[in-house]
């Protein structure tokens, strides 16, 4: 039986998104594809005009594991403002096919000469063909129907398979590489796929190591001339959803070590569930200060413990030894947390009693009267292992060892020597431009330089996070080798980095300027995959993250306890953006480095947004107006308070007037505990409103309350 192809159709419609059962597109289209007898029934989704939408659904569609090999785009392809379809689909194909372009046109002109009011765009992005077509069911069914004999042939050879193969009618090779067939098929069609495939820094995820070089395209190269120079980012912009999601799925999974049990496990995660071999107590103790008793069983009736005992002995909480058995009619001192005499089985306070006799010599008591009449046995006892069972789970994985203390503590009293724990990963901080001064220079600035102050900042902020850190100082941008050695060296663990870090920060250097050299460098000496380059945020947009392939070098176990791939992230030069990115982004993936964010990736189907990994999101209060980004969500500084008067949290900015929020400004951040989220949008985010903020310090608190 011949196997079928899949296709997904999305619906791009304010009207749509908001009815859909005002859309006639799908319904005039399946039958268009269902005629051709090659494609299963369509997959369909509806979005509004927006392009941070339309392009998550074409990374849900392309990117993914279960990829189709057509998608097919309605609407927003006009002359309107909000027509933005072709804006959000072009940057996302790699592999652009303007005949079909010129081929659905054409059809149209036919019809209509308003046929050259639409802008249409077709191509390849992995191994899907992407198709716009108008918005009218009319239009895009004439489009459809003119393209719709090729599309089998264009989306088997786009999954990989070659011209000849197919006019010879290999059809079962080609399905196979075209992804198409039964389940388990499909499963492994997938999996040969992602290692296949590659980035040229168009998003794609699978490593580069695995393509030849003659099928890179030239990537830039600023420093070769203006012709070798972009003059637009080939890095489309992702949301920061998708920036996160690439992240979680490049970071690899936490590595597991043995080590002793110290205050140097505080911000580790357990990697294996610790169980008690000591009970705690061990042994039957005093919970007070008094007289261990032998008290009445509660059924013999008429029996009390009131009366004047003889003292038998004196139990301190640090006896060593045998203890001799309490004689019944007598009682014996006893000292908090210390062992009860045998037979003895309830303490009585020393305040319930009242001295009766000393001793002949004066120096200890002789007989003592107890006060209380109902003790009754087991009162003021702990058991053994009544605090911690023998063989109980005492810390389970997945459970952080807090600096509050008591996860170290419960390890400690049980007598635990060592633990498995996620190793924390140890993080480098480059800066790099020509300009950058050390902050502590004594010397008095000159021309354009500046004092490095992202290196101070990032690494204090890295270090309150409790990871290991390694300054790795200063790049200059010439000669370009100085930073290509500065990577390398970092990643082999010479130089100032003594041992190899897993993470590399950069600031600096990636935007469009000629001595932006991070993305070249990366790519093209270092070997490395750009998952991505530009993310729709303000500040951060030029954030770049990568993976470059590392192969350990030295002894077995060292090269064992080495990662396979180290990350990058190359942070935008811009101190507040600098800062911004490092606590969006690079604090999720060291937090699932370190082992966090287990228990719930289990559980959902979006791991990197586990609650676990990154800042802790929160729902504010906006004590005022905030101006709103158009184009880009916005991560505002601002300063978080609890207010004691109804107990919300309420945001106040660093600065909304003129350089406020700029994102050179670093002192946007002075005193700012919180980066309030505000989506792209016009206009102002309202006083009162409620929105989302990303907590990054402590909340004090205060008498804020807005009345609206
Ligand atoms: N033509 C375009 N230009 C720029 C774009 C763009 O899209 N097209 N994006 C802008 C945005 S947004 C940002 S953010 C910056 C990012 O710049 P780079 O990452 O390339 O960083 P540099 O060019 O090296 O420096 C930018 C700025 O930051 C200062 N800087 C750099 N390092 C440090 C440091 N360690 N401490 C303090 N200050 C530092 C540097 O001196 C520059 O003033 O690009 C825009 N341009
Ligand atoms: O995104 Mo840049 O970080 O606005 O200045
Ligand atoms: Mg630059």
């Amino acid at each position: 039986m011949e196997t079928k192809l899949k296709a997904a159709i999305l619906i791009v419609s304010d009207t749509a998104s908001k009815d859909p059962a005002s859309d006639k597109v799908v319904d005039a289209l399946t039958p268009i594809l269902a005629a051709e007898g090659k494609w299963e029934p369509p997959a369909f989704r509806i979005v509004p005009d927006s392009v941070l939408e339309i392009q998550q659904s074409i990374y849900d569609w392309a990117d993914s594991p279960n990829w189709y090999n057509l998608i097919l785009l309605s609407g927003g392809t006009g002359f309107a403002i909000k027509d933005n379809t072709p804006e959000a689909v072009s940057p996302l194909i790699q592999r652009h096919a303007p005949g079909l372009v010129h081929g659905m046109i054409a059809a149209s002109l036919k019809v209509t000469p308003f046929a050259m009011m639409a802008r249409p765009v077709a191509g390849v992005r992995n191994k899907t063909l992407i198709i716009t077509l108008p918005g009218s069911p009319k239009g895009a069914m004439e489009n459809l129907d003119a393209v719709v004999k090729l599309l089998p042939h264009a989306c088997l050879q786009s999954a990989g398979a070659n011209s000849r193969d197919l006019h010879s009618g290999g059809v079962k090779k080609l399905e196979s590489e075209a992804g198409v067939g039964d389940h388990q098929h499909h499963h492994n069609n997938h999996h040969n796929r992602r290692h296949r495939c590659h980035d040229h820094g168009h998003g794609h995820k699978a490593p580069k190591a695995h393509t030849s070089p003659s099928e890179r395209p030239q990537s830039n190269d600023p420093s070769a001339g203006p012709n070798r120079r972009y003059r637009s980012s080939p890095y489309p912009m992702l949301s920061v959803d998708e920036a996160l999601r690439r992240i979680n799925e490049q970071t690899p999974e936490p590595e597991v070590v043995e080590v002793p049990v110290t205050t140097s496990l505080i911000g580790s995660v357990i990697a294996e569930d610790v169980y008690a071999t000591e009970a705690v107590p061990a042994y039957r103790a005093s919970i007070v200060d008094g007289y261990a008793v032998i008290a009445p069983d509660s059924n013999a009736a008429g029996q009390s413990t009131k009366g004047i005992f003889p003292v038998a002995s004196i139990t301190h909480a640090n006896v060593g030894g045998n203890l001799e058995p309490l004689q019944p009619g007598t009682i014996a001192r006893i000292t908090t947390g210390a062992p009860l005499p045998p037979n003895a089985n309830a303490v009585v306070m020393v305040e319930d009693t009242t001295l009766d006799s000393c001793t002949p010599d004066g120096k200890e008591e002789a007989t003592v009267e107890i006060l209380a009449e109902d003790i009754e046995p087991g009162e003021n006892v702990r058991e053994p292992g009544s605090d911690v069972t023998l063989g109980s789970k005492i810390v389970a994985r997945g459970d952080l060892i807090s600096p509050v203390g008591g996860e170290i503590g419960l390890l400690a009293s049980t007598g635990t020597k060592t633990v498995k724990v996620f190793r924390k990963p140890r993080v480098g901080v480059l800066s790099t431009g020509d300009e950058l001064v050390e902050h502590s220079d004594p010397r008095t600035l000159t021309g354009g330089q500046i004092r490095d102050s992202n290196r101070p900042s990032l690494l204090s902020c890295l270090n309150s996070w409790g990871f290991e850190t390694v300054d790795l100082g200063i790049a200059r941008d010439t000669p370009a080798s100085e930073l290509e050695h500065a990577l390398r060296d970092s990643l082999r663990g010479v130089g100032r980095a003594s041992t190899s870090v897993d993470v590399i920060i950069t600031t600096g250097g990636v935007s469009m300027g000629e001595l932006d050299l991070l993305k070249p460098t990366i790519e093209r000496s270092l070997g490395g995959t750009i998952h991505f380059g530009r993310v729709a945020m303000k500040p951060g947009k030029p954030t770049t993250f990568a993976t470059v392939p590392f192969k350990p070098t030295g002894d077995a176990t060292s090269s064992q306890q080495e990662r396979q791939s180290k990350l990058i992230f190359s942070l935008p030069g811009n101190p507040a953006s600098a800062l911004v990115t490092l606590n969006l982004f690079v604090l999720p993936s060291l937090h699932k480095l370190a082992g966090l964010g287990h228990s719930s990736q289990a559980l959902s189907s979006k791991p990197w947004l586990a609650p676990q990994l990154g800042l802790p999101r929160v729902a504010v209060v906006l004590t005022h107006h905030f101006p709103l980004d158009p184009k880009r969500t916005e991560y505002h500084r601002a300063v978080v308070t609890a207010s004691r008067s109804d107990g919300r949290l309420y945001a106040t900015s660093t600065g909304v007037e003129g350089a406020g929020q700029r994102s050179s400004k670093v002192g946007s951040l002075a005193k700012a505990n919180a980066l309030v989220v505000l989506r792209a949008g016009r206009g102002v985010g309202i006083k009162g409103e409620i929105v989302e903020a990303l907590l990054m310090g402590d909340v004090h608190g205060s008498d804020t309350r807005v009345i609206c």
